[in-house]
């Protein structure tokens, strides 16, 4: 109703995942000489104390009340909680009020982690304690990239003349034009790095990786990355925006001979360490499959061990009869699948290495005949095993 004000309550910190860590309810009318808010001790024992606010009053008392029950009778005595109960705390005053209007699971990122005693989410702070992150602690060479990185690696996969005679290296996409160019002569468009080396992979290594894939199994892919909606935020991806299947060259797969090959050739390529590389994700599409536009980089992995992702290494490992492009719509570019070809993007800015680059929203679009196999290889800021086999990943 156009009519009724609305004021907006922002959780603080940062942005969620359902994109405006916001919440519209109605405001008193303009004139009303209601107090809006009246502070209160309500909760003062679970954490911060908890704004009551007069429109919801009741609301919010029941929120607090149900939240001391949990952290009463399954926090204080479950001994699974133990190493959180004193962690377990409502960080901001307007735990209770958000809670109340459903931010919980709106949320879910913020909430969980500055109000979990009201969001009933207290075991999140094992992952914390399991898992910290000291940012004081990240070593200069942990990093994959500094500043400056990015360019610098796409100005040498593009110049280096072994990987121009071993994979013949092709420029469709790079910041400004290289020495020489100009807008009448380049044959790539300006934006960020997109680079795709053909014969990248050999027949024989397409086909073991197409071969684990099916001996590991493929299942229908599930949600696991950023997808941008049209206001620009992102939300978790439901299924029906990717309707491939895909499964994880763990092993036996990543012990494989052939495998350990071309991790080695992406390293060669890349210079970034395979312990900063998820294993393998091996995809496939049958005519009809598609995966709807999305990003790769996922923001809560900031704060997490691994970092962000910074680099896709697309694999294509057969050739499709008709469709199953890589297309990224902003950019007005699609890479057609050839087998043994790899497409090499990154997620993230050249100067601000963290921070995801919106204008590389990609999707695979459906193939229509033939069937398409491909292999993921994202690489993170910081090591990606490690977390990974400490169940932190
Ligand atoms: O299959 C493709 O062409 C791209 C797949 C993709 O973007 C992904 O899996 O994240
Ligand atoms: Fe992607």
């Amino acid at each position: 109703d156009p009519t009724v004000a609305t004021a907006t309550v922002t959780n603080d910190g940062r942005s969620s995942s359902t994109g405006a860590a916001s919440t519209g309810f109605e405001t008193p009318i303009p004139g009303d000489d209601v107090d809006i808010t009246i502070m209160n001790v309500a909760g003062a024992d679970l954490g911060v104390p908890q704004t009551v606010d007069v429109r919801y009053p009741q609301e919010i008392l029941a929120v607090i009340h149900e939240g001391r029950n949990y952290f009463e009778d399954w926090v204080k005595r479950d001994p699974f909680y133990a190493p959180v109960v004193e962690l377990c705390k409502n960080q901001h005053e307007n735990c209770a009020l958000w809670a109340a209007l459903g931010e919980c699971e709106k949320n879910a990122a913020y909430m969980k982690h500055h109000c979990p005693i009201v969001c009933k989410s207290c075991e999140v702070l094992h992952h914390e304690t399991k898992c910290p992150v000291d940012s004081t602690n990240i070593q200069e060479d942990e990093v994959a990239w500094r500043p400056g990185d990015l360019d610098k690696m796409f100005q040498r996969i593009t110049t280096d003349p072994t990987i121009q005679e071993l994979h013949q290296p092709t420029v469709l996409q790079r910041p400004t034009y290289a020495n020489g160019d100009t807008e009448e002569t380049a044959t790539y468009n300006l934006g960020f790095w997109v680079v795709t080396l053909d014969n990248f992979l050999t027949q024989q290594e397409t086909e073991q990786i197409v071969r684990l894939g099916h001996q590991a199994g493929f299942n229908r892919s599930a949600s696991d990355v950023g997808k941008a909606s049209q206001d620009g935020s992102f939300t978790r991806r439901f299924d029906e925006d990717r309707t491939s299947e895909n499964t994880w060259c763990k092993r036996p797969c990543y012990e494989d001979p052939i495998v350990q090959r071309v991790l080695q050739k992406m390293y060669h390529v890349t210079q970034i360490h395979d312990k900063h590389a998820e294993n393998l994700q091996i995809l496939k599409y049958e005519p009809q499959q598609y995966y709807k536009p999305h990003i790769d980089y996922i923001f809560e992995e900031k704060s997490r061990m691994q970092g962000v992702r910074i680099l896709t290494m697309y694999l294509y490992l057969s050739d499709v009869e008709e469709g199953g492009g890589t297309n990224f719509p902003q950019m007005d570019l699609t890479v057609m699948p050839k087998r043994g070809r790899a497409l090499l993007w990154p997620s993230v800015l050249n100067e601000a290495p963290n921070s995801m680059d919106a204008r590389t929203v990609h999707q695979a679009l459906p193939v229509l005949k033939g069937i398409k196999y491909g292999a993921n290889a994202w690489y993170h800021m910081r090591d990606f095993k490690t977390p990974l086999a400490r169940g932190c990943a």
